[in-house]
């Protein structure tokens, strides 16, 4: 997959992508980034990239041009014959809020353009011209699109064939499970002064230990997401667990 990063600092985005997981998928080639400054493709001495917003207000407006012609080179610079042009994505707080199953969407494309802004945001023609779709990665106001965007090339790069060996398989991960949060995780020692492993986990008994990884991961999401939760949806034997969590006072 091909991931086009629009940004005033494109280098942002690519180190934040150059660690573990992501790292790694970039080095198997399952996943290349390119960044594209728009001040690059910017006119003038003082090569322009904002100005002060039309109606009065604080703060400057990303211009159109710059990043028209940045997107369109990174459209230019991936394009392969009889291959859909890249969708562009732009990352803000008006977008639609990101889930995994948005992340999952995104990693079965061959391409995406991920366009960050500054300042208060981009001229909305451009975007309405320009992009296809725009996506939040939470309610809450950032300095730049970049963070978001490196948010989106993290969980996307770990969905790419060849990204996770078995053990780290992302298909343990509750929201790309089912839609519920994990269970808890331990590790050696067994005996520590924070506590003890629960005994189920040593039991060997595999069955024992799904079974209570499962009433875990339901226990917690009626507890802390129950937004998550859709208790209608619970087949017989989930509501089961989680009834049972529920009267073993874990809660
Ligand atoms: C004032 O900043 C902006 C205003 C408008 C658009 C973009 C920005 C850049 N900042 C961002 C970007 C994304 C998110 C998010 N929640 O995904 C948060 N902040």
């Amino acid at each position: 997959m091909r991931i086009d990063v629009i940004s005033l600092f494109p280098e942002f985005v690519d180190q934040c992508a150059g660690f573990g997981v992501v790292g790694r998928a970039r080095e198997r080639g399952l996943l290349s980034l390119h960044g594209w400054n728009p001040r690059d493709h910017a006119e003038g001495n003082y090569r322009r990239v904002d100005d002060r917003p039309f109606g009065g207000g604080p703060g400057m407006v990303m211009m159109i041009e710059p990043l028209r012609a940045a997107i369109r080179a990174a459209q230019a610079a991936g394009h392969v014959d009889d291959r859909p042009p890249a969708r562009v994505v732009y990352m803000s707080p008006q977008g639609r809020p990101l889930d995994q199953a948005k992340v999952r969407e995104l990693a079965a494309l061959d391409r995406l353009v991920l366009l960050c802004g500054r300042y208060e945001g981009v001229d909305e023609r451009l975007i309405r011209a320009e992009v296809d779709e725009e996506i939040s990665i939470g309610d809450y106001v950032l300095s730049g699109g970049e963070l978001a965007a490196a948010v989106v090339v993290d969980a996307v790069a770990r969905l790419q064939d060849g990204a996770l060996n078995d053990a780290e398989s992302a298909i343990q991960d509750s929201f790309e499970a089912d839609g519920l949060l994990d269970c808890p995780h331990y590790t050696r020692p067994v005996e520590h002064e924070l506590g003890t492993v629960p005994a189920v986990l040593m039991s060997g008994n595999h069955a024992e230990i799904a079974r209570w990884r499962r009433m875990q991961a339901l226990g917690r999401t009626w507890a802390r997401r129950p937004d998550l939760l859709d208790e209608a949806a619970l087949s017989p034997a989930d509501r089961r667990l989680l009834d049972e969590w529920r009267a073993s006072g874990e809660g």
